[in-house]
Formats: structure tokens, sequence, C-alpha cells
């Protein structure tokens, strides 16, 4: 069976297209720059020179069809007939309350992700117009949906509950929800594969730092406790957000500068972060190669970063009573090791003894950046989301075929 997986931006439409019995990407690739004056398709095979091409692609029905051009395109395609998808995931970040695992879309879906638009209202609209576009140019085949939120829904009320007047969940459901779900529980099963130990037994703590970022206490396999909230503006100090700060912030502000509410919150989300202190970029590599020119900004913002990523460790380990790993995946979790240095310096009254040549070292595949004497074992677990969201539709299109035998 071939699945294509789908994560629609609100101008952007990332996709890669498993083989099921193999679990291998065909092709995989993303349309950037979707509705602008000139969008890119960037598509790739493996092994083969990616390919670039540059047209106007207002909206994202034109790039849904464009991508299906391109996997069927007779020199650079790798199927011969848009047939041979049989099925399409979809990541889609907020679920609320309504979704703890993966389904189907049909219209009561369709309708549930709707009502959510105003709690992910960056995201979730995003994820419909890829869910329509998929529907009006593959009609007859099967769309699964998984959500960011799903795996958090494990955590109990005194985690999810903001210390505010509880008619406001009752009324509108303001709580924490938690992000990055399918990355906090496939690096959670793949440590506890590499430990060699039943994730039932395990305390672990998973820091997902890419452009988003946020870590999660796994008690005994669930999720116990996440630093992303009610929108994944809460937590760690990412690219370009804010994470935690005082929400007397966002009157103060408007007041002192004249701003408007979306003004601030389009600050907090795109104009904050790495970016607003280092004053060099969002991208941690950049911010890296600044501090190593003696940029003192570009320092701080690092050294912030991962100050905020340590007392989250500290916490969780708290929340937990103990720690067995800390796991670290992503972006920058998987490619900084500076970055994994730095969080772990005063992680030592855990018991965390890093070694660095093996910090240093890189594979594909899971490692630990710990020393044999260190109590509590660091590691380094590449994530998966798309490769997460391509099982779970199988599993799910596999059922609906056996429910219409
Ligand atoms: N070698 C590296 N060193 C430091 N940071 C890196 C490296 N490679 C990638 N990154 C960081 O990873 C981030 C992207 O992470 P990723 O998980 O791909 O994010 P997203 O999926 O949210 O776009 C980039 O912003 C970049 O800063
Ligand atoms: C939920 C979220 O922050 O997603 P991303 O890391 O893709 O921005
Ligand atoms: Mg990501």
């Amino acid at each position: 069976m071939n699945i294509l997986v789908i994560n629609a931006g609100s101008s952007s439409v990332k996709y890669q297209l498993y083989d099921m019995k193999t679990e291998f990407v065909l092709a995989k690739g993303r349309v950037e720059r979707i509705g602008m004056d000139s969008s890119i398709l960037t598509h790739e095979v493996d092994h083969q020179p990616e390919v670039r091409e540059v047209s106007e692609i207002l909206d994202h029905t034109t790039a849904i069809k464009k991508v299906l051009d391109m996997l069927t395109h007779r020199k650079f395609g790798v199927l011969r007939n848009i047939a041979d998808i049989q099925a399409v995931g979809h990541r889609v970040v907020h679920g609320g309350e309504t979704f703890s695992r993966s389904v189907l879309v049909d219209a009561q879906v369709k309708l549930e992700i709707r009502k959510l638009f105003d709690l992910a209202p960056l995201h979730n609209p995003a994820h419909m117009m890829g869910i329509a576009a998929v529907e009006a140019n593959l009609p007859e085949v099967p769309q699964a949906v998984v959500f960011d939120t799903a795996f958090h829904q494990s955590m109990p009320a005194s985690s999810f509950l903001y210390a505010i007047p509880t008619v406001l969940y009752r009324k509108h459901q303001i709580r924490r929800y938690g992000f990055h779900g399918t990355s906090h529980d496939y690096v959670s099963k793949k440590s506890a594969e590499f430990l060699g130990r039943p994730i039932e037994t395990l305390k672990l703590i998973t820091c997902h730092i890419g452009n988003g970022a946020s870590c999660a206490a796994i008690l005994h396999g669930k999720s116990f406790d996440t630093s992303m909230g009610m929108t994944p503006l809460e937590g760690l100090m990412m690219g370009t957000r804010s994470g935690d700060l005082d929400p007397a912030i966002v009157p103060f502000t408007i007041n002192k500068e004249d701003l408007t509410l979306n003004e601030v919150n389009s600050m907090l989300n795109k104009h904050s972060g790495l970016l607003a202190i280092s004053g060099v970029s969002s991208d941690m590599r950049e911010v890296v190669d600044a501090m190593n020119e003696g940029n003192a900004n570009a320092k701080l913002a690092f050294e912030m970063y991962a100050y905020r990523i340590r007392k989250y460790i500290g916490a969780y380990a708290a929340a937990m009573d103990g720690v067995d790993a800390i796991v670290f995946t992503a972006g920058v979790g998987e490619n900084s090791a500076a970055l994994r240095t730095e969080v772990c310096k005063s992680l030592s009254f855990l018991g965390v003894h890093l070694d660095e040549t093996r910090n240093a070292g890189r594979s594909p595949e899971p490692r630990r950046i710990t020393t044999e004497q260190s109590r509590v074992d660091v590691l380094v677990v590449p994530t998966n989301e798309e490769l997460l969201i391509a099982r779970d539709t199988y599993e799910l299109v596999k059922g609906l075929e056996a429910n219409t035998r």
C-alpha cells in the first residue's frame, strides 16, 4: 500500500510518499510560498538530485495537484498513476479534547476540526485546506488525521488545568493540551527499545527541540506533563516564539506601545525567541556561528535557550520523582552537540555525565551520549513524525478494508 503523508501549513505543504510494505520513502518534498507570486515546489527521490520548480500556486488545491503531477511525472515521478496512492494521512496540530487517537476523516471529524480553529488559528485552518485539497484531487481515497495533541490526552488534571476560574475550562476548553505528541510518543518508545526495558517501567524526559520546541515527562509510557499549553506558544524559548512569560506583559505592552492584541500575538509567536534575543536569526545554526564569532547577543540567546530546557528537565525529574533517561530529538536536539552540552552541564546533581566524544558523534540510529558511570542515560533519538502518521493511517485503512469486506 502506498500512503501519502501531508503536513499542510498556511503557506506550505510538506509531503512524503511511503511504500508501507517496506516503510520506504519513495519520494518527499514541499511546496512553499502558496498564494504568493513565485511558489516553489521541491521534490526529492532517493539518491537523485532535488528537483525545484517555480510557478504560481494560488491555493492548496493547486499545490496538491502539483504534488500529484510530480509524483506521476514521467521523469521525476515514482508512480505510474495517482490511483497508486491508496490512502493519505495528515498531521493535524490541534485535536482538542475530542481526539485522543488518530481517526479516518468523515463529515463529523471535519466538523470537529473546524470547531477547533479558535484554539489553533495558525495551524488547523491550513490542515483543513490540505484535507479539502486531497478530496478535490483524489475523491475516492480514504484520509486519516493524526493529532499532535492526542498523545498528551493522558495528562492528569493537575498537569493540564490552568489556575484560573474553572468556568473558562468548562465553557471554552481553556486548558493545556501539549503538542509534538507524535514525536514524543515515537521517541519514547524507541528509547525503551534501545534501553531494552519495558516502557511501563521507565521515567523519561523527551526534549523535542526543533523550530517549535517542547519537553515532555513520560511516566510509564504515558504523557504526564508537557511544556506547551493551550497553544504551541507556552513553555520553552523557541526559534521565533517567546515560550513562558508573565501574562501581565500582554496588556502592559498593548498600553505602552500602543499595539493591538493581534500585533502582540504576532510579536510573541513570530518575532521573539532566539530571533529576538540574538538579533541574528531564528535558526540555531546561525546563532551558534555568530556566537563562535564573538557575538554576545547570540551567546546570551543560546544560553537562555538551553537554560529553559534545563529548568524543565529539573521540573520533570521532580514531577516523576526521578528520571531514567533524557532524550533529545528534532532538528536542534539531534544535530547540535553544543546545545546538548550546555543543557546537561549542570545536571550532575541528577547523576548525568556526558561523554563528549559520544556527544560529538552522529548517527541515524538511537544512541547514548553519557558515560558508563552516568546514573541517568542521555540519548539522541532521531524522530520520525511522518512515519508514525503513515503507520497510523495504514492501520486505520486496513481496518476500514476489513470492515467493508
Ligand atoms: N546542525 C545543526 N545544528 C544546530 N541546529 C540545527 C542543525 N540542523 C538543524 N538545526 C536546527 O533545526 C531547526 C529545525 O528543526 P526541525 O525539527 O526540522 O523543525 P520544524 O519541523 O519545526 O521545521 C532549524 O531551525 C535549525 O536551527
Ligand atoms: C506544534 C508545533 O509547534 O509545531 P512545529 O514545531 O511544527 O511548529
Ligand atoms: Mg517539526
